[in-house]
């Protein structure tokens, strides 16, 4: 995260770049929009490409003919070499190494070896790190950053190199922030995340799993946690939430919910409120369209700011809106005015991902969303036809949650 930002999108340069993209193996993937991967190239395109490319990664010994670091140099382009061969490196420390040298290096960056094939399993290493893709979402990672240059051998070996699923033993930590940790319920494929106030250390719960209760209680323990509130974004329709279980075992603790969704809570919240946890605070958007109580919430840390999207936006998808008063055009809506206008670097928290993915920036899901990056009456089509089969606990999930989870405990209605 310590790079600089730099720009391969404006006209001029992307005309250069892709007079040479086409003639040489020199290869830009969609994402991160700022790296470029490349193969063997004459001494005048090494040239013509660092006088673009503020940063500049070498992926062979410095003995191969074919490294021109004074055409590099000459450009005031910072170098550095970090030999890479994915069979030889698979348990040292080179693989650290490579992605400490891509996340730290000025962009735009060039990674270069000799048939843009290494450089490339580098970017996606990097990447795989950065967006916490797990094994298996190789290949995924590899066809949304349409990386033609990467052989079905060194894909294998990607795959090889990423963490599994993570265990109850063994949750998620979201890098970006240590103000928050992303849990996960394999069953369901559903993310729980677990916000704290380094300095106060009270910390809220977002949609977590009945299933997972005790996990998360134990992880709230051992980081010496105080937990205030548990929130749900909507009424789920997959789980049901752990929110009024913990309220019993912990009365301090109050359980949220939006106004809309109906369902019962502790407080009840609206748009424009804000949720306080030590010297933090989650600001509510009110986005229905997959239930009509659907919200997100947006929180600025002192390094990075995050959307928690519930099932309103997914990775590369969004929620479903078939059942629960779902409302496409109104999803569409609410995605496009209330999450899309984000500044782009803000990172998508989803409620679910069923492709081992973790996380995603509104910049990326406004580029590459295949379902909003369509018209508004394209969308609706494509959402009345996905055919997807219900939820298996729909049937105990959505009126459990509708009691937040526990039949017999006095509510009371308060707004927050
Ligand atoms: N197979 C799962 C349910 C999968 C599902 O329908 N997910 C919902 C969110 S939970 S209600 C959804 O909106 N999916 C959108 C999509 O495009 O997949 C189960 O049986 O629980």
């Amino acid at each position: 995260m310590g790079c600089s930002p730099g720009k391969l999108d404006e006209p001029a340069t992307k005309a250069a770049l892709g007079a040479i993209t086409k003639e040489y193996p020199v290869r830009m993937p969609c994402l991160p929009g700022d790296v470029l991967v490349s193969g063997n190239l004459p001494e005048h395109v090494v040239g013509q490409l660092a006088d673009h490319c503020k940063g500049w990664i070498y992926v062979n010994p410095d003995s191969d003919p074919h490294f021109m670091p004074q055409a590099i140099k000459s450009k005031g382009s910072k170098l550095e070499v970090v030999p890479f061969k994915p069979a030889k490196d698979l348990s040292s420390g080179v693989v650290d190494q490579l992605v400490k040298a891509i996340a730290d290096m000025p962009r735009p960056l060039m990674i270069q070896c000799t048939s843009a094939n290494r450089a490339a399993i580098a970017l996606l290493l990097w990447l795989a790190r950065e967006r916490g893709y797990t094994r298996g979402s190789a290949e995924l990672l590899i066809s949304d950053l349409s990386l033609d240059t990467v052989r079905p051998d060194a894909a294998q070996w990607l795959s090889s190199r990423l963490p599994d699923l993570e265990t109850p033993e063994n949750p998620r930590v979201l890098v970006p922030s240590p103000e928050v940790q992303q849990l996960f319920d394999v069953e369901t494929s559903t993310f729980s995340y677990l916000l704290s106030c380094p300095e106060t250390s009270e910390a809220v719960l977002i949609d977590p799993v009945l299933e997972q209760k005790e996990r998360d209680l134990k992880v709230i323990k051992n980081l010496g946690l105080t937990l205030k509130y548990v929130i749900n974004t909507h009424c789920h329709a997959d789980h049901i939430t752990s929110g009024g279980k913990i309220r019993e075992d912990m009365p301090s603790v109050k359980t949220i919910i939006s106004e809309a969704s109906g369902a019962k809570a502790d407080l009840h919240i609206r748009h424009g409120d804000k949720i306080s946890f030590g010297n933090l605070c989650l600001e509510v958007r009110a986005t229905p369209g997959h239930t009509d109580g659907c919200v997100t919430f947006l929180l600025q840390t002192k390094s990075a700011s995050f959307a928690f999207t519930g099932d309103t936006l997914l990775i590369r998808g969004c929620g479903r809106t078939d059942f629960q008063q779902g409302d496409a055009r109104l999803l569409y809506k609410n995605v496009h005015e209330q999450i899309f206008t984000l500044p782009g670097e803000t990172f998508i928290c989803p409620g679910h991902d069923y492709k081992g993915r973790s996380i995603s920036t509104v910049e990326e899901e406004r580029r590459f969303n295949p379902r909003l990056t369509k018209s508004v009456e394209e969308f609706v089509q494509m959402m009345e036809n996905l055919g997807l089969p219900y939820p298996k606990q729909i049937d105990v999930a959505v009126p459990g949650n509708m009691m937040c989870g526990v039949q017999d405990s006095p509510w009371d209605h308060l707004a927050i």
